[in-house]
């Protein structure tokens, strides 16, 4: 028996690495899709940023939606392993969907590097996001629950250790992802998956269940309506009021899930702070420095998970449980929600900080001007009414002068004065520019917010006296500036050329910096040396590493909030509704990216760090909430539940005879172990 039941455990080990495997290669898919998304709406169909971050944000919601789906057609219809299997067909075909509209030659009928018909391309990527949220949002519960199949009813701490290891494949995969192509991934998760096929337990959809609850719950509310006076007898619950028709067993199965369902209405909170990570997080980086942006934002959550899943599942929890505190699911989850609420304030920290080191960019009522000087003497500035600036040759304005009006006359002291009138940008930052004819001088408008992703915003103004060609540039006239061109940080070489003559300029930039260089007359003589630079914004001074506790936060709060999450949703729901469970979870994160949507969008405020703080009280607000859901919720065994119910039914059906025998191969088990601990001693 020993020996059979150590096979026992071995296959069960086997075919859960199945599952697992299937999780990896489906999550690699899809974070590695999901990570060219925004790039490729951006830069092949040409979208602004705003329409791109909508899109990319409806097409998450999306993914966090068809669970539903999903789920219906699994504990209805197919069953999970069918349905895992089909749906994965649609994901597949999907991602082939998306790669083709990825191929501009299709309609460059010009071979001019660009698409000709934009409509073409935009409808098959639309259809491909469709697809692709269909299949993975479809079969997100199913092998959530599929895996928590494979365990019986005794084996509730092998079960929390499968969740816990299915949300590390989940990390590992999203990490993986940037490494190998997303198309080849679905192919081989199909394969990994089918694979374990004749080893899984199986267990059958028990007819159109969805169809079953909702007229269950129609008829007890049509039936309580009907029964609304005083003089009939109250029931226990509302869903008693379907007695008269429908099954007790189905009746108990549906408050068990209304009951889950109802403790998840505040949940959304969590994911909308939790998914602001890929949006408000990463902008605030590009306005700090560090040159791990981008490494930083997209691995830094799931290398935290892969740490963090380990020590609180072996060491903190257990330590916890030793102390004599019982740390239960829900009070994890509400602990999990405060830490995301820590990690908002810890952003809100950085913040402030941040902001003591960025410009003081003008209001929307107000326009910035500041003054370049290119003419051969000092010169006087005078700006009506009562501004008098002291410019040097080839210098600048100490900084930007702030005007609550727009109309405004310069004069300088030359001789004779010159006098020009100039209307400035309201909310804008502008440069006067005096060259060496001052009479020419004009406005040239400034960056008036952070160049993104920590890039520099440069351009050159051009005191010599003929055309020149600089690297990367267009050719600029005498007098001219040219437009703003960004630049990475660190070293950057520009070669300068008028015909024979050539010198070359470099320069050292940090992050997130914007410059306007001179250069005079001499620039040919000198070897580029008399170059100056105006500095129009400082580089950014704040470290990225300071994100590092919100990123820290945030995950444990995750680990706390999702794994145990996932793992409550599968315990406390009947048997034939595990996956419908499963995908109630993930509709709280559609929710809260929903909420993300609207919410960040309408209720700007006009301090980041304000909002920062605001999202951080509001999901301690809800977590408090939760928390007394959460007492008055008593944990169930649905199995127990179900059997009860039957047996009151006077019912004997082969569920309990199941029982019955896991029952008896837990006795056996037991015995086992004692068995080998007997021998050991
Ligand atoms: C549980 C799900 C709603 C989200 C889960 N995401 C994660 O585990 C993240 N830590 C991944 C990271 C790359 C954002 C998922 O199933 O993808």
């Amino acid at each position: 028996t020993l020996f059979s039941n150590k096979k026992k455990k071995r296959k069960k080990i086997c075919y859960i690495f199945f599952i697992v495997v299937n999780e990896f290669c489906e999550r690699f898919s899809y974070y590695g899709m999901r990570a060219v998304l925004v790039l490729y709406f951006r830069y092949f169909l040409l979208w602004d940023d705003d329409l791109a971050t909508s899109i990319y944000h409806a097409f998450v919601a999306l993914c966090y939606l068809t669970p539903i789906l999903g789920a219906i057609i699994a504990d209805s219809w197919l069953g999970k392993f069918k349905t895992i299997i089909y749906l994965s067909i649609v994901y597949a075909i999907g991602q082939v969907t998306m790669a083709i509209s990825t191929i501009h030659d299709i309609t460059d009928a010009n071979r001019d590097g660009t698409p000709d018909n934009f409509t073409f391309h935009i409808a098959l990527s639309m259809l491909g996001l469709i697809l692709i949220a269909l299949g993975t949002g479809g079969i997100k519960p199913c092998v959530a629950a599929f895996g928590g199949d494979q365990f019986q009813e005794h084996q509730s701490r092998q079960l929390n250790t499968f969740f816990s290891v299915f949300y590390l494949c989940i990390n590992a995969g999203s990490l993986l992802s940037t490494l190998i192509t997303p198309l080849k991934s679905v192919a081989s998760t199909l394969m990994v998956f089918i694979a374990g096929s004749g080893m899984y337990v199986k267990t059958d959809p028990e007819g159109n269940i969805m169809w079953s609850v909702c007229k269950c719950i129609g008829f007890a509310i049509k039936n309580r309506f009907r029964h609304r006076s005083s003089s009939y007898p109250k029931r226990e619950h509302w869903m008693d009021w379907a007695n008269e028709k429908y099954d007790k067993l189905l009746i108990a199965q549906i408050k068990m899930v209304l009951k889950v369902l109802f403790l998840y209405i505040p949940l959304p909170m969590f994911w909308t702070l939790f998914d602001q990570k890929g949006s408000r997080w990463t902008l605030q980086a590009t306005t700090m420095s560090g040159d791990f942006v981008s490494i930083l934002i997209s691995t830094v959550n799931p290398i935290l998970i892969l740490t963090l899943v380990p020590i609180m599942d072996r060491l903190i929890f257990p330590l916890i449980q030793k102390c004599g505190l019982n740390f239960s699911p829900l009070k994890r989850m509400t602990v999990g929600m405060l830490f995301a609420a820590m990690a908002f304030v810890s952003a809100a920290l950085v913040q402030i900080e941040i902001d003591k080191t960025l410009p003081n960019f003008p209001s929307s009522s107000e326009s910035q001007l500041k003054v370049v000087n290119t003419y051969s003497t000092t010169l006087n500035v005078t700006i009506s009414p009562n501004e008098h600036l002291l410019i040097e040759s080839f210098g600048s304005s100490a900084d930007y002068v702030t005007f609550d009006h727009q109309d405004i006359t310069v004069s300088l002291n030359t001789n004779p004065v010159i006098t020009k009138a100039f209307s400035l940008i309201k909310g804008g930052r502008q440069t006067l520019i005096i060259p060496s004819d001052p009479t020419v001088m004009y406005l040239k408008e400034d960056v008036k917010s952070k160049p993104r992703e920590g890039k520099n915003a440069i351009r050159f103004v051009n005191g010599y006296t003929a055309d020149l060609n600089i690297t990367n540039l267009d050719s600029i006239e005498p007098s001219a500036t040219t437009n703003y061109t960004l630049v990475n940080q660190g070293k950057r070489d520009f070669v300068l050329r008028h015909g024979e003559q050539w010198c070359e300029f470099s320069r050292k930039f940090g992050f997130g910096a914007s410059y306007t260089f001179l250069i005079p007359s001499t620039v040919f003589s000198d070897d580029c040396e008399s170059i100056t630079e105006v500095e129009d914004m400082k580089p950014n001074s704040v470290h990225m590493a300071l994100q590092i506790p919100q990123y820290f936060l945030i995950t444990t709060g995750e680990v706390m909030f999702s794994v145990t999450g996932l793992q409550f949703s599968y315990s406390q729901a009947p048997k034939n509704m595990k996956s419908v469970l499963q995908a109630g979870w993930l509709c709280t994160n559609a929710v809260g990216n929903i909420i993300v949507l609207i919410v960040a969008e309408l209720g700007k405020l006009p301090k980041q760090w304000a909002e920062y703080l605001l999202f951080a009280s509001l999901l301690v607000a809800v977590s408090i909430i939760f928390s007394i859901m959460a007492y008055f919720y008593t944990y169930i065994d649905p199995a127990e539940i179900e059997a009860q119910v039957r047996k009151e039914q006077g019912l004997e059906p082969e569920e309990m005879e199941k029982e019955t025998l896991e029952m008896e191969e837990k006795d056996e088990d037991q015995k086992n172990e004692q068995g080998v601990k007997q021998t050991k001693i």
